[in-house]
């Protein structure tokens, strides 16, 4: 392997992160190649992903390649070193607001086709839906998950605590969920014995036969569960927990992930919608059909689609949608100066950012007049949702979190190959017609089966033996490399997990376990144990499955250090490549319309800082690259001290922001190789480079700060034109022609 080129893979993804590498790659490209180490781009944005899927109706020089499908390959090599940014996964709204901007950009797309007629359609939309949701991470995870804050993180939050709102006893804030029709109620898990290939069939009442999948291949030692939420329950719970919020004066919530679960939640979501806005419904949900209306896209849909309707109709409905309002529970906002709410568009409100954000406010979300409430957080399955609750009871307990003073909740994530409920969306289903979903093995056994009613979600998730042993041993590691307590939330209760402790039991004596603390927990009482522990200052390393990897490793550290944006976030690959993501976090949306209104970006890119890093040392350990090592150990200097001065990005315009930081970080870097012993070629080549910069610095920091303050046109959104983002995310003149001098 050492004699190939070194080469790291550098995504371009969108909003916030993609607009911030306009700035920062052009540093690590003339810093790295000074180094003889290539960093290519792959574009696995929305709008290239949708580019790449339909080049046969575009134009030959509007084509693009399948960037995704080769780094997909790629991750399976042993030289696989790819940094990943966070992307858009697009709920419908998002996909078909893409594609309109690519439309009016002269790219000749067919419309998604909502409800398909003609064979041709159902042909497009099943394109589109690759490309819908989560559809880029489980392509590039073909290894476990490593997240955590590094200490220079921790240390600079400890000295700097992020603001941290109050907890009181009395708050009125709590989770809300099924007690019964759920997934976690009604799952059924085994383990396989051997290889076999499955068939999903429903058998109606009557006899009548429809196969849902067919020919599934399960390997040997895979963990395979199913499950199935009643819709009659469901229903009949938005309705109690409407009453409820509004009899105990709290704000109605719905937390979800309509986009990584991509077939079941926003189903869910549109019961929602429907229950809550039930009268409207009964009365005018004739029109609503007639119009094509969707609330599995949110309530939002509805709203759109009342424009198609002459005044007086639409004013009508309207007001009944008002006068529901009027008697429902406040409603929590998304952005309450304009009206979004949480019920409007599936994509706004993800759990695993939106509880632990409400859990750092308070408990409280915003109502619609701008101020914060107390709120009822309804996650209808019980599976994960007690942690959330645990979390609340802590903090009214024992009051918020202390940033200055409190440990950490590192995470192990199993995830490797579509791990459990995020790689289900292909074996997903709302049942057609009341009968009883079968998984029939090749021998013609039944291995797991359902009574289900039509419009239930039913839905098979699979664990594959390989990964889950690989999991066991990165958590031994990291509990041994970090001496710090492990444990595995599981829950002996619940038929997956039941499975997997069998697993966890069997594969951790082969490793070396001495001195060693693990413990299997279930998760509620695995929240109580690291929340006490973190109170106290202790670590303990979270081993999860793989929604739990997500919601833990965004709530720990918006609790811990203020944002996820900040954790080193590394997927060891089976194989032996390595993926880098940045942060642990998404787009952030919020952020590029602050950039488009007043010129200032606050992404912060610590969490690219870091993934470089580790994937700068990760090249130089493989292909034995003295040079890319040093790049490696000098950009970690040069972050620390990036912290330690203060250089993140502020929050309002005319302060230093994503632009000005990354200067910061071209100047540490550079003054650090400047400065080392190790490289006499490179350290010539970077003195001048670091004198420079210094010398300059007021210059530029002032070129860069006062571009800001005024509305900034980038030509796009979901594919912004390339040369006006350019120049504006690059604007200190000063500071790009040194750069151009490295090169
Ligand atoms: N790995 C991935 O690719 C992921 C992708 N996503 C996708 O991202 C989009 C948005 O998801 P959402 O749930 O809103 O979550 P985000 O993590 O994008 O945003 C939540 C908030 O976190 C803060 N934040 C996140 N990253 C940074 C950063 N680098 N610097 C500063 N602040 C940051 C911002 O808060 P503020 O500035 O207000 O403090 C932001 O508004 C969706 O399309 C989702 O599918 C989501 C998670 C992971
Ligand atoms: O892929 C996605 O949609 C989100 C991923 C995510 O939230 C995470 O890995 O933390
Ligand atoms: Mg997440």
């Amino acid at each position: 392997m050492s004699n190939q080129t070194p080469k790291i893979l550098y995504t371009l993804t969108d909003e916030a992160p993609a607009l911030a590498t306009y700035s920062l790659l052009p540093i690590v490209q003339a810093f790295t190649k000074s180094a003889g180490v290539q960093v290519e781009t792959r574009d696995i944005s929305l709008s290239g992903r949708i580019i790449a899927t339909f080049s046969e109706n575009l134009k030959p020089e509007q084509r693009i390649k399948d960037d995704l499908a080769e780094l997909g390959k790629i991750a399976t090599t042993p030289e696989a070193n790819i940094v990943k940014l966070p992307n858009i996964s697009a709920s419908v709204p998002q996909l078909k607001a893409a594609i309109k901007e690519l439309q009016s950009q002269g790219f000749a797309l067919p419309e998604y086709p909502e409800e398909p007629k003609s064979e041709e359609e159902k042909n497009i939309k099943i394109k589109y839906d690759k490309i819908k949701g989560s559809a880029v991470n489980p392509v590039l995870r073909e290894g476990n998950s490593d997240r955590r804050a590094p200490l220079a993180v921790k240390n600079y939050a400890r000295q700097h605590p992020h603001s941290m709102g109050k907890w009181s006893a009395d708050s009125k804030t709590h989770v809300d969920s099924m007690t019964e029709g759920d997934f976690y109620g009604s799952e059924k898990s085994l383990t396989t014995a051997s290889a076999t290939s499955v068939n999903i069939e429903l058998v109606g009442e009557d006899g009548k036969k429809e196969t849902l999948k067919a020919g599934l291949k399960l390997m040997e030692g895979e963990v395979v569960d199913a499950a199935t939420l009643s819709i009659s329950a469901l229903k009949a719970f938005f309705k109690k927990a409407k009453a409820d919020a509004k009899s105990k004066g709290v704000l109605f919530s719905l937390h979800l992930k309509a986009t990584m679960m991509k077939v079941s939640d926003p189903i869910i979501f549109g019961h929602a919608v429907k229950v809550f806005f039930e009268p409207v419904f009964e009365k005018h949900g004739e029109t609503f059909d007639s119009l094509g209306v969707d609330v599995n896209n949110g309530f939002g849909d509805l709203l759109a689609n009342l424009e198609k309707l002459p005044a007086e109709k639409k004013a009508d409905i309207l007001a009944d949608i008002e006068a529901c309002y009027a008697e429902s529970p406040d409603v929590a906002m998304v952005n309450s100066d304009r009206g979004i709410t949480n019920l409007h568009v599936p994509s706004d409100v993800i759990i695993d950012a939106s509880m632990p954000a409400m859990i750092r406010t308070s408990g409280q979300m915003w109502n619609k007049t701008g101020k914060l409430q107390d709120t009822k957080a309804v996650i209808p399955d019980r599976s994960y949702a007690g942690v959330y609750q645990a979390t609340i009871d802590f903090c009214k307990d024992n009051g918020a979190f202390n940033p200055a003073t409190m440990g950490s909740v590192p995470n192990v994530g199993l995830m490797a190959q579509k791990a459990e409920e995020y790689g289900s969306h292909d074996k997903t289903f709302e049942v057609p017609f009341s009968g009883t979903v079968k998984v029939i093995d090749d021998k013609g056994t039944v291995l797991l089966s359902h009574q289900v009613e039509a419009g239930d979600i039913w839905r098979m998730c699979q664990t594959k033996d390989a990964p889950i042993q690989d999991w066991v041993k990165l958590a031994v590691s990291r509990a041994r490399l970090s001496n710090t307590p492990a444990v595995f939330w599981l829950d002996a209760q619940r038929a997956h997990d039941a499975e997997l402790i069998n697993k966890v039991n069997q594969y951790l004596p082969n490793h070396d376990t001495t001195g060693l603390e693990i413990h299997i927990m279930p998760p509620v009482e695995a929240t109580i144990f690291s929340c006490q522990r973190i109170k106290e200052g202790k670590d303990t390393i979270s081993v999860t499955g793989n929604v739990l990897r997500d919601y833990l490793t965004d709530l720990f550290p918006i609790l811990e250090v203020g944002t996820s944006a900040k954790m080193l976030s590394i997927v060891p690959l089976m194989n032996g490549g390595g993926l880098f993501e940045t942060g642990a976090g998404g787009s952030a949306p919020k952020h590029v319309e602050q950039f488009t209104e007043e010129g200032h970006l606050r992404w912060d890119s610590l969490g690219e800082f870091l993934a470089l890093a580790v994937s700068l040392e990760h090249l130089g350990q493989t292909f034995n690259n003295p040079e890319a090592l040093l790049l490696a150990e000098t950009l970690d200097k040069a972050t620390g001290k990036w912290l330690e001065n203060d250089k993140s990005p502020a929050r309002v315009a005319g302060k230093l922001d994503n632009r000005g930081g990354h200067f910061y970080l071209a100047l540490y870097w550079a003054e650090e190789l400047a400065s080392q012993k190790k490289d006499a070629g490179l350290r010539s080549k970077f003195a001048p480079i670091a004198k420079a910069l210094e010398e300059n610095e007021a210059k530029i920091v002032e070129e860069y700060n006062s571009s800001q303050g005024k509305p900034v046109d980038i030509g796009g959104y979901f594919r912004p034109d390339v040369s006006k983002t350019s120049i504006a995310m690059r604007p200190s003149k000063t500071f790009n022609e040194i750069l151009t001098s490295l090169i």
